[in-house]
């Protein structure tokens, strides 16, 4: 058994209560980001589990989902492709409003980033409402690419942010 196999990511991820605001109960991945053992393990379990299922690119969006999709996207031996906040990408973009656990904010990708006939795999840190992903995976079937699925390193179950991304496969490694 690899030392990695032992590894329970949950030991790295701390509960930051009221943050943002009153009432949200904030999982915290920077403890994990600290310990290479658990990152390294995070990204070994994402990349065995896509590994064969034919995935041309990872997109995510930025910034936590940068922070696991880069790697992921190494990993599997695949491109990377940025979703970005408004104004920060420099071509022309997709672009689409989507509402937070705690708020709004829009999202934009490069229309040439991803197209038909691609096999793209979404990845985020957290699944809390599920409308970050959903604008993700909205943009990228937009550009006539396929979303093989949505990949999580948390999912918070409670907020039912699966039932928003039906009906794409949706994966998480961690589920409270
Ligand atoms: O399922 P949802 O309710 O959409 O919430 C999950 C999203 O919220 C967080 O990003 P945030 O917008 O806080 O930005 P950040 O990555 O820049 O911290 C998190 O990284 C996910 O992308
Ligand atoms: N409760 C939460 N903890 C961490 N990231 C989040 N993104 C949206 N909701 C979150």
């Amino acid at each position: 058994m690899s030392a990695l196999a032992s590894i329970d990511p949950r030991d790295w991820i701390r509960d930051v209560p009221d943050f943002p605001k009153p009432g949200i109960l904030f999982k915290d991945i920077t403890p994990l980001l600290g310990e290479p053992k658990a990152f390294r393990a995070v990204i070994d379990r994402l990349a065995e589990q896509f590994a064969g299922r034919k995935i041309d690119a990872v997109a995510a969006a930025e910034a936590r989902g940068f922070i696991f999709g880069a790697p992921l996207a190494l990993a599997l031996g695949v491109g990377f492709v940025p979703i970005r906040k408004p104004g920060k990408l420099p071509y022309q973009t997709v672009s689409l409003e989507y509402a937070l656990e705690y708020g709004t904010d829009r999202l934009e990708m490069h229309n040439d980033a991803v197209g038909p006939g691609q096999r793209i795999l979404l990845l985020d840190d957290v699944l809390a409402t599920g409308g970050t992903m959903r604008a993700c995976r909205d943009l990228v079937q937009r550009t006539g690419a396929e979303v093989v699925a949505c990949a999580f390193v948390v999912e918070l179950s409670f907020l039912k942010g699966r039932e928003m991304l039906k009906p794409c496969e949706v994966s998480s490694l961690i589920i409270y």
